[in-house]
């Protein structure tokens, strides 16, 4: 059996890369061109709607609010168009308070930088414009209280009621009615930026989960919950950041390799976490390819590596890899002022999968990190990467990454 490999996905034929399944649906074509898809909104009752959706798999579903997103970055771009021709005056009847929103802004960053992990808040703001880290700095910040409601100190009080309520407020913000000030600085944010709502609404679909869920029967499912927690994370940045002039590349694969570094960096965490989620009772890893492995829930709550979990362990984190290539291809594709910090972190978050392998795959008792050298490393290929694209430049950067003064010695 050939090879088919979709430019878009990199997910391809089961047998030639030990995948479940083959994940490239037909509506995607190898030339890079989309193919018309099947359409289930208009003339369809509810009912049938509902039933077309359980027949979709979670990648049809996660692709049509791509296609969602892409076209209102498409009225985005006719709009500034029309405005570069005839500029609108501000007619005196809006007013805004530039003090407020700033404070608002500064009240993110620092919201970003108390929390424990500054890792987002280090890239953004490093590496990146000031009026788009500020974007960033309320989009993280949203991200992160969401995330709280489910995994914070007072998660086990979190009830669905809370979660509709969060989205309540979503829509307010959306509307231009912030709640407070964090939510100020969001809806600034969202009003400047072609970022549509169903991202934001489907990471909160996504903390629900966690709320009800804590087994996935196969990659399908893993796939769509990844998509809610962090592909969303990339359909909520590209608008920001945007695709370079003169890139060719259309805007839906843009947008697809966006998610997929959300999905892979989800993974990533998920490979890592293991032994911490087991404790909370939660086993992310398909069901069925444990099975497959001749694993069970038990192995994991055991949490012994054997030989079977290595092998096992190969097989996901190949798949997590997977994932970062189809992303690496869109990187190239975004505004050269961001591909910087986005390196950075697809380097950087990458190479927790090559501390897990460290780890001899245990990842039930030993959390796999990064030394900081290795971090600080990456930095300077990341740059050159952002610059070079995939030339001779990068290769060497990569030959420099993989460079281990211990085994040289
Ligand atoms: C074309 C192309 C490749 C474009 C790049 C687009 C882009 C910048 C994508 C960003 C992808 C990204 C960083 C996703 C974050 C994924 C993630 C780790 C989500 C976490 C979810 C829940 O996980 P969990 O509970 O298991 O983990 P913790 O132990 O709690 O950490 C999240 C916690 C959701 C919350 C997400 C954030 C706080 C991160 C938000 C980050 C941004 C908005 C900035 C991203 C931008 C750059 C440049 C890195
Ligand atoms: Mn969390």
């Amino acid at each position: 059996m050939s090879t088919v490999l979709c430019v878009v996905c990199p997910r391809v034929n089961a047998r030639d890369h030990s995948l479940p399944r083959n994940y490239c649906t037909q509506r995607r074509c190898s030339s890079n061109k989309l193919s018309s898809k099947p359409s289930f909104s208009s003339g369809v009752s509810a009912y049938s709607r509902a039933v077309a959706n359980l027949s979709r798999s979670s990648e049809e579903r996660v692709y049509e609010v791509v296609l969602k997103q892409a076209a209102l970055v498409r009225k985005h771009r006719r709009e500034s168009e029309l405005d570069l021709k005839k500029p609108v005056e501000n007619d005196g009847t809006t007013t805004i308070d530039w003090n407020r929103l700033n404070e608002a802004y500064e009240r993110c960053r620092e919201f970003c930088a108390d929390y424990d992990n500054t890792f987002y808040l280090g890239t953004c703001t490093l590496l990146m414009m000031p009026e788009l880290r500020r974007a960033f700095w309320a989009i993280i910040v949203w991200c992160r209280r969401t995330d709280e409601l489910v995994d914070g100190p007072n998660a086990a009080y979190t009830t669905p009621k809370d979660l509709e309520r969060w989205e309540k407020r979503l829509n307010d913000i959306f509307e231009g009615r912030p709640c407070d000030v964090y939510d100020v600085a969001l809806s600034d944010t969202v009003s400047k930026y072609p970022i549509d709502i169903q991202p934001f609404k489907d990471m909160i679909e996504g903390m629900k989960l966690d709320l009800t869920k804590s087994r996935y029967e196969n990659f399908d499912e893993l796939y769509l919950y990844c998509y809610n927690v962090a592909g969303t994370v990339g359909l909520m940045s590209v608008p920001v950041i945007g695709i370079a002039p003169k890139s060719k590349a259309s805007i839906e694969s843009v947008y697809n390799a966006a998610i997929a570094l959300g999905i892979a960096n989800q993974l990533t965490n998920i490979l890592r976490d293991v032994g911490e989620d087991a404790i909370r009772g939660r086993i992310y890893l398909p069901q069925d390819e444990l099975a497959q492995a001749g694993l069970s829930d038990d192995d994991i709550f055991r949490g012994k590596v054997t030989d079977k979990w290595r092998s096992f362990m190969k097989g996901q984190i190949k798949r997590a890899r997977m994932f970062y290539d189809e992303a690496e291809k869109g990187v190239s594709e975004l505004n050269l002022a961001s591909r910087w910090a986005v390196w950075a972190s697809l380097l950087l978050y990458r190479q927790i999968l090559d501390a897990i392998e460290a780890n001899d795959y245990n990842n039930f008792t030993k959390r796999a990190s990064v030394a900081k050298a290795k971090k600080l490393a990456s930095l300077p290929v990341a740059y050159a990467r952002a610059l070079m694209g995939c030339s001779k430049l990068a290769k060497l950067a990569k030959l420099v990454m993989r460079y281990e003064p211990d085994t040289l010695a």
